[in-house]
């Protein structure tokens, strides 16, 4: 299943910036390791925002939901879920 998120990040300005570099470095590896898998194909930043827009391939809604509460950013995050279906005028699924 294919779904469309956005993340929104809104890191504390207080926070750290030890704990802020640790938690960030942390999010990176998590998600070239899912990037690896397969399971986040694609990755983009908002332009001038500290944001992402993500598509993820995951099994079902559970999937996702352990993937993006397990993001070590997902304390500091608004996110917005859109499941994707295929479009009937789509040529590439035929
Ligand atoms: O920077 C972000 O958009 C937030 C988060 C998502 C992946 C990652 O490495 O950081």
């Amino acid at each position: 299943m294919l779904f469309h998120v956005r993340m929104d990040v809104h890191i504390p300005t207080d926070l750290d910036p030890d704990v802020r570099a640790e938690i960030v470095a942390r999010e990176k590896g998590y998600s070239q390791d899912l990037q690896r898998s397969g399971k986040w194909p694609h990755i983009w930043r908002i332009v001038g925002e500290y944001s992402n827009f993500s598509i993820f391939d995951v099994t079902d809604n559970d999937e996702l939901h352990e993937i993006l509460s397990g993001l070590p950013l997902f304390p500091y995050m608004d996110i917005a879920v859109t499941p994707l279906a295929t479009h009937p005028s789509d040529i590439a699924a035929g």
